[in-house]
């Protein structure tokens, strides 16, 4: 008889809210992300999606509930902290330094695992000699894995096609060696064969390192094909979660999306 893996929860929201002045643009939502799963993020524009993601790699601290990352309690902890326990991401608008060459791109993202201090990097002792080596090799690794082609590890970034800069910022996210990645539309502005090469992408790195992937999309046939599990906001409210199937015959997720008749 097979083993039945137990379920964890990797990541968890308990009445997480997000207030800006008289806008509640995340409302009381409860949300948990079984470890391993690839699980999406839905809803029609303005529904909080973004302000959720936000919440959850510490660009905002929550206005009232409390986050979980298994067992810790990281509610409030800042982009870098939960760098250093495995939260990784990337943005809808693509965020990376464009005067910077592809490679120090990676490196950039590597430095909050990286233990040399402003002294050491200006000595430049042997250990941070070392270090740097590391870093440079790590960094050249996971541009591989991620598809860059190796000639274009010197160029600017500015530089690069829209399908290849989306590549790039995930070899940053995964240079950091998350347990969790947070995709904001991944295929924003991708064509189909890019959008279906990074499709496949995402289940291999799902299984080949034991990944557990957030998406915020909006491309429906990707979210339906991929998502394990499904999570739909509106308004700030959640208003239907389960599994592909039973997201999309939900009557209150048809009526957001098409609004009321
Ligand atoms: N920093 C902010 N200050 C004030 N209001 C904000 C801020 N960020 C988001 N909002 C508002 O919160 C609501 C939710 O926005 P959010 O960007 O999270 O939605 P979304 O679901 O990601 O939308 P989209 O699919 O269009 O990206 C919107 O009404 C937005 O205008």
């Amino acid at each position: 008889m097979m083993a039945v893996e137990p379920k964890v929860a990797i990541l968890e929201a308990q009445q997480l809210t997000m207030r800006f002045g008289g806008l509640t643009a995340v409302n009381q939502v409860d949300f948990v992300l079984e470890k391993g799963s690839i699980a999406s993020l839905i809803g029609p524009n303005g529904a909080g999606k973004t302000t959720f993601f936000n919440m959850l790699t510490g660009i905002y601290s929550p206005s009232a509930g409390r986050l979980w990352l298994y067992d810790r309690d990281i509610t409030g902890l800042k982009p870098d902290e939960l760098t250093k326990l495995g939260v990784a991401r990337t943005f809808q608008n693509i965020r990376l330094f464009n005067n910077m060459t592809v490679l120090d791109n990676v490196l950039v993202g590597m430095h909050s695992k990286l233990k040399a201090n402003l002294v050491g990097t200006l000595l430049r002792p042997p250990a941070v000699v070392q270090e740097e080596a590391n870093a440079r090799k790590k960094a050249l690794y996971w541009l591989e894995y991620a598809g860059l082609a190796k000639s274009r590890t010197f160029e600017l970034a500015k530089n690069l096609s829209y399908g290849e800069q989306r590549r790039l910022e995930i070899a940053r996210a995964l240079a950091s060696e998350p347990q969790l990645l947070l995709l904001d539309e991944p295929t924003a502005g991708m064509n189909p064969k890019e959008t279906g090469e990074l499709t496949a992408f995402m289940q291999q790195i799902r299984s080949e390192l034991q990944l557990t992937i957030l998406l915020i999309e909006h491309d429906m046939k990707l979210v339906m094909g991929i998502s394990d599990y499904i999570t739909v906001l509106a308004n700030g409210k959640k208003i239907s979660e389960g599994t592909p199937n039973h997201v999309r015959q939900d009557p209150l997720v048809i009526e957001a999306y098409l609004g009321k008749e």
